[in-house]
């Protein structure tokens, strides 16, 4: 549903994205993360229509992104990182006139921005001014509006950013909600934990390199040889972390109060069996040994750290 070949972009001569190839099949929740001026925006822009690539191409719903743009726009709901909305809107005229942009017919227009209002939980907002609303209630408008035509790609730039917690989970709940509905979406973020649940793949961008793209399945496997073991020590913690120190798999040992130690393993489930063994032949007592499964952030903190080949 979304393709990108060799896209790049420089401006002048700096290159914010390198060269990305990435495939985003229809149906799927697809969370772009990197940090900060990773690339991100600048490649969504591009899928958009609203910038140039300097070197590659992309395609959106079977539409050339720089060979049929008007054919990119109908396919998508597009939510900037900077949204703006119009001052002296209501609600419900804020939506109308992207409906009319789009050429939707008056009767369509009351039915569908009607649904929307109601998908959203705005109805009752309808008649306010649009300057009036809350940042949380302006940025739901911004998704509302991306839905006015039915689109069945839809690209989204942080649409969480600046929300409360409450809104946030909000937010997820409706991207689950749009998923069910069939449509396909890229969703950007640096908030790893607003993407772990909700997305089916992923990509992580770091400097404009994309360095891993994947279901989020085969992500979190590609790592898992990178093992996180999770001990509390109940006596003998000293001999403990000699023990794990002197295993040749050890990347990185961490110390927690309480006892707590998180140690981080290059190796396979021979590994972590023969550790435990060995812990446990030398008398250290513990009162848990943990092989814990990796979160998002581990698969970003490894991945940007070059440790994934
Ligand atoms: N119009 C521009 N002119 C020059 N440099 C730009 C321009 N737009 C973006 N950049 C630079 O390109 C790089 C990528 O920016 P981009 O906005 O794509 O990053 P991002 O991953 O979206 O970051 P953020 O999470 O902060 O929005 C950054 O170094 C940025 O400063």
């Amino acid at each position: 549903m979304i393709t990108l070949e060799g896209f790049g972009k420089d401006y002048g001569d700096f290159t914010a994205v390198d060269s990305i190839d990435l495939q985003i099949e229809a149906g799927e929740t697809f969370g772009f993360i990197g940090p900060n001026g990773a690339g991100k925006s600048t490649t969504i822009r591009f899928l958009a229509t609203l910038l140039r690539a300097s070197r590659g191409r992309g395609e959106v719903a079977g539409c050339d992104v720089m060979g049929d743009p008007v054919g990119v726009r109908q396919a998508i709901g597009y939510m900037p990182d900077n949204f703006g909305v119009y001052d002296g809107m209501r609600v419900w005229e804020f939506l109308d006139f992207f409906a009319v942009a789009y050429r939707i017919g008056k009767t369509e227009r009351k039915n569908i921005i009607a649904n929307v209002l109601e998908l959203l939980d705005l109805g009752h907002k309808r008649d306010d001014f649009v300057n009036g609303l809350s940042r949380g209630m302006k940025q739901r408008l911004c998704l509302a509006k991306t839905l006015v035509h039915d689109p069945p790609v839809l690209i989204l730039d942080e649409p969480a950013s600046g929300l409360d917690p409450r809104a946030r989970i909000e937010v997820k709940a409706l991207l689950k909600e749009l998923r069910k509905m069939g449509k396909t979406i890229l969703i950007s973020s640096h908030i790893l934990t607003e993407l772990a649940d909700c997305c089916t793949s992923i990509g992580i961008i770091e400097r404009g390199q994309l360095l891993m793209s994947g279901p989020i399945s085969s992500v979190y496997r590609q790592i898992r040889r990178n093992r996180i073991i999770e001990i509390e020590f109940f006596a003998n913690q000293d001999a403990g972390l000699s023990i794990l120190r002197s295993c040749p798999a050890l990347r990185s040992v961490e110390q927690e109060p309480e006892g707590r130690v998180i140690a981080e393993l290059d190796g396979d489930d021979e590994v972590v069996a023969s550790l435990m063994e060995q812990l446990i032949r030398e008398g250290v007592r513990m009162r848990s040994f943990n092989d814990r499964d990796p979160t998002l952030e581990d698969v970003f903190m490894t991945v940007t750290k070059g440790l994934v080949t």
